[in-house]
């Protein structure tokens, strides 16, 4: 790179002597309650089965993402993801999801001779998940739809959410599901090219604010075996997958729906749990089997499972809290707001946090929504609850985060590079990642 771009930054937005540019987004993670869990066309990225997930709040957990282009500056595409940089070359994902979106900038060019060629520039792309990546917590999907978000608009090319959804979905599945807020289904589709494969809101955020979501980590690690190898495995080899596919997930989407239109927790608490059992089923049937849960991940499933068992005076329903699991060990447990200071004081009682040098009380539950001040101390459980669940070793969960359904990603900045305000951009004038926090 050589030209001085701060002269870029000081220059007119007028887009006829624009000579370079910068964009910032943020977007969700999501988390299923209906598993995706299969291709059946792996370019494409077309599933074997339809999913459903709730769309978790981006002031919580969310990637977010600067995109920059600027006249001068030559080399490769490339993105800096936690601060590791990767050529876009050099990811047939990335590739094809960036050269996607160049098509549609190239088709607006085309179209007006006084746009500046900005699909002719060189891509710095810079990115940031405030959790751990790649440990089952869905950082697929919030990287892509953050990418796809943030270059779209980089493009000036983001007007159709169902456009941006299928091109996330290029650079990993779940992520078509991430563009949207709210409950979404990903309907599976049927035809070759995929056009009918395609990401739907089933409601909107605002639909059911009582469901929130409690995030255990249980492990920030890399997972061993990534979601996209190991769910090629599951269905060369699994012959549950295939009962699966044909014939338990048609009728769970259905029932699944049913239950977030008629905010019905009881069924929706069941269906999620039960799904996320039998993919970890089906992942157990994969040969060589896959594991992705481990001793504190069924303990947890344990104390929730003698929990809904447990009467709650003035509840009748059956079930006061689900969990799901993803490619890892870490839960995520969805949940009327009600019981959230319950189910908190249970799992510190079972899991007691080990208080280190690097994770003080505060960082371990920071309370985002302040739910201990505003709910009455919870009854003492531990006593009441018949468990086999013994208290154990501490540190076994690293961290709890509290979240709610949210909304799709949020467009933070468009202009000439230096122009955002501060805190919000990741990357320099020059085009090269800021320090980062
Ligand atoms: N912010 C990001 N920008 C671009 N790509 C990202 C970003 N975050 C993650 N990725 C991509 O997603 C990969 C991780 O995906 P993977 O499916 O293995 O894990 P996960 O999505 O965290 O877990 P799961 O899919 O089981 O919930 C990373 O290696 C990287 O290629
Ligand atoms: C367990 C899951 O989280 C699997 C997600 O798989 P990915 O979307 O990460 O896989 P690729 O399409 O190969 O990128 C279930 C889900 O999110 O539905």
């Amino acid at each position: 790179m050589t030209a001085n771009i701060n002269n870029a930054a000081a220059a007119a937005t007028d887009p006829s002597t624009l000579t370079a540019i910068e964009a910032t987004a943020t977007a969700p993670v999501n988390i299923a309650v209906i598993k995706y869990w299969g291709k059946r066309d792996q370019s494409l990225i077309l599933p074997t089965n339809s999913s459903l997930s709730l769309t978790l709040s981006q002031d919580i957990l969310h990637s977010k993402t600067s995109a920059f282009a600027a006249a001068s500056v030559s080399g490769e595409d490339t993105l800096w993801l936690n601060g590791t940089p990767e050529l876009v070359s050099s990811s047939t994902r990335l590739r094809k999801v960036i050269a996607a979106l160049r098509d549609l900038r190239r088709a607006k060019e085309a179209a007006n001779a006084a746009l500046p060629k900005i699909s002719q520039w060189t891509l710095r792309i810079v990115s940031e998940n405030n959790f751990p990546t790649a440990a089952g917590l869905a950082s697929s999907a919030s990287g892509f739809a953050a990418l796809v978000a943030v270059v779209a608009h980089l493009y000036d090319v983001a007007q159709d959410t169902a456009v941006l959804s299928s091109l996330a979905r290029l650079g990993s599945g779940s992520a078509c599901r991430s563009l949207y807020g709210g409950f979404v289904a990903w309907e599976m589709g049927c035809k070759p090219d995929g056009s009918d494969s395609v990401a739907v809101q089933v409601a909107p955020e605002s639909h059911w604010p009582e469901i929130e979501a409690l995030v255990l980590v249980v492990h920030d690690g890399k997972k061993g075996i990534s979601s996209t190898s190991g769910m090629q495995t599951t269905v060369d080899t699994s012959p549950l997958a295939a009962h699966r596919f044909a014939h338990v997930v048609p009728e769970r989407m259905e029932a699944m729906k049913r239950a977030i239109h008629t905010k019905d927790f009881d069924s929706f608490a069941e269906l999620t749990m039960r799904d996320s059992n039998q993919f970890h089923a089906v992942c157990l049937d994969t040969f060589p089997p896959i594991f992705y849960l481990n001793d504190v991940s069924r303990a947890i499933i344990q104390l929730i499972t003698d929990y809904n068992a447990t009467p709650c005076p003035g509840y009748s329903g059956k079930f006061k809290v689900a969990y799901t699991y993803d490619a890892g060990p870490n839960t995520v447990l969805y949940l009327p707001r009600r019981f959230v200071p319950e189910v908190l004081a249970l799992v510190n009682h079972y899991f007691p946090h080990s208080v280190t040098a690097s994770t003080t009380a505060v960082d371990y539950f920071t309370d985002p929504y302040q739910i201990m001040a505003t709910y009455p101390a919870p009854r003492p459980l531990a006593d009441t609850i018949v468990t086999r669940v013994p208290v154990q070793a501490e540190g076994g969960i690293k961290r709890i985060l509290h979240s709610k359904v949210g909304d799709g990603p949020r467009f933070l900045h468009r202009g000439v590079p230096g122009s955002a305000p501060a805190g919000v951009s990741l990357v320099s004038t020059q085009g090269e990642p800021l320090a980062r926090k």
